[in-house]
Order: C-alpha cells, then structure tokens, then sequence
C-alpha cells in the first residue's frame, strides 16, 4: 500500500453483499486510501494499509454500453473481481458461456435459454473451421477435430461443483459428438441408444440433494467410441 495510486484510479473494492463493487480513489497515501463507490457517490471509505487493490478499467464499455468479452485472457486486469463481474454481466444477457484460453467455463442458467442448443446451431459448429464463439458445441467440435485430424483419442474433462451443470453438458458433448461422428449426418440408431442410456442410468444412480435435484451420486467415465482407426465422417 502507498500513495502510487493517483486521484481517480478506478478499483475494486470487497462488499459484503456484492463480493466486489466498483469504487474510485480520492485520495492515497501510505497510511490509507480514501475511496468513494459507483453505488453511493457521497459516502467513503477508507481502506487500510493491508487492503489488497484491485484495479478496474472501463475497457469492457462501450460508447453502446456494456461489451462483454468472449474470453478472459482479453481482460486488462485479469483477477477475481474483473472475472466475476465479467462472468456475471455476460450471464445477465444469457451468455453462459465464456472463455478463458482453451478452457470453457460454463455458468449454469438454471432455465431454457430459448435456440442455444438447437440443431441448426449444433450443425453450424461442425465445420473444420475452427470457432472463436464459446460455445459447448464449439468445445466438442475441438475434440472431434482432434480425431478427424490427428487420429488421436481426446479427452473433455468436465468438472465443477454439485449442480453446476456437469451432467447436462457432458448431454451436449455427447449429442454433438454423435452427430458429428455419423458417417453421413444422420443419428443412427446405436448413437441414439447410447444418448438414450442417460435416462436409465440417472434412475439408478440419480438422487435428489439440497443442491440438485437431479444429483448424479456416482462419477462418470464415459468412452465413446468412433468406428475404427482409419474412421472417417461426413465432416472431417
Ligand atoms: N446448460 C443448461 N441449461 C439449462 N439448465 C441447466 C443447464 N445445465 C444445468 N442445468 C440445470 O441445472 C440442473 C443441475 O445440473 P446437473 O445435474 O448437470 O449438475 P451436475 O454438475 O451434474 O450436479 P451433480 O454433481 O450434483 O450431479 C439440471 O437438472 C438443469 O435443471
């Protein structure tokens, strides 16, 4: 902490409620920064000499308002206020997908996201173009690139806490996949009863939490196979 910081550097500051909102110093010194927050311009508050500073750009507005990048690595500042304020401003517009590097981050929206997963948008992801757009179809469309160009096995880690949406989106990596993986564009009928097999075995191993009400109770290691070694598809 010291008086580095100048009259008007924006910052993040800690929120009971809010984890972090938008604040603007008045004025640093070695002993204390004054600051006044975006919420309430006439209060301030005074942050001790231990405080971490987070800093803040107004890089991700736009003279239209809000811009919401598809990828975190972009961000100016990339900590946990400026990653979660970007998480939750594309949320708030039904972006729940978001990028940062290779790894996709999925924010469950707890509701239908009307046309996200049709199969018009499942199809426009199978090309051998690779996609900028997160997208979960985008992802799988990454790994089915993997076998249709390099003839390797590839792995889609999927994790996150109770509820978070694992379940359903390893639904999606599978229905891409099948489809992608059909010889002429078609599900076949052996595709279908292996998506069709998710029912069952959530009714053997599925239960209700306080967290999910569909709570898988059991970890999943799921091995799709794609015909043979010298396996070709309509799209690869
Ligand atoms: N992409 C999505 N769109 C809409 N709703 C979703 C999505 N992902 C998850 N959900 C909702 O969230 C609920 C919980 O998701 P899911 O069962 O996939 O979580 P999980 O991470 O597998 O949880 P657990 O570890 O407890 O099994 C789903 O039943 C569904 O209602």
């Amino acid at each position: 902490m010291s008086s580095q910081y100048a009259q008007g550097t924006l910052i993040w500051v800690k929120h009971e409620e809010e984890v972090w909102i938008q604040a603007e110093i008045i004025t640093a010194t070695e002993k204390e920064i004054i600051v006044k927050t975006i919420e309430d311009p006439n209060a301030r508050i005074v942050l001790g000499p231990n405080e971490p500073i987070f800093l803040r750009t107004t890089d991700t507005y736009t003279s239209e308002g809000l811009s919401v990048l598809d990828d975190l690595t972009q961000l100016t500042h990339l900590h946990e206020p400026a990653v979660l304020s970007s998480l939750q401003n594309r949320f708030d517009i039904d972006k729940i997908y978001t990028f940062t590097g290779p790894i996709l981050i999925a924010v469950n929206p707890f509701k239908v996201i009307p046309g996200i997963y049709d199969e018009e948008v499942l199809k426009s992801f199978i090309s051998t173009k690779p996609s900028t757009k997160p997208h979960v179809f985008n992802t799988s469309n990454a790994s089915y690139r993997g076998i249709c160009d390099r003839h390797k096995s590839q792995t889609v880690l999927i994790s996150g806490e109770s509820g978070a949406g694992k379940t359903e989106t390893t639904k999606f990596v599978m229905k891409f996949l099948a489809l992608a993986g059909s010889s002429d564009g078609e599900v076949t009928d052996v595709e279908r009863q292996v998506l069709e097999s998710n029912p069952l075995l959530e009714a053997f191993g599925n239960a209700r939490t306080l967290r999910n009400d569909n709570s898988s109770r059991f970890g999943k290691f799921i091995e799709l196979q794609l015909g043979s070694p010298d396996f070709t598809s309509k799209f690869c």
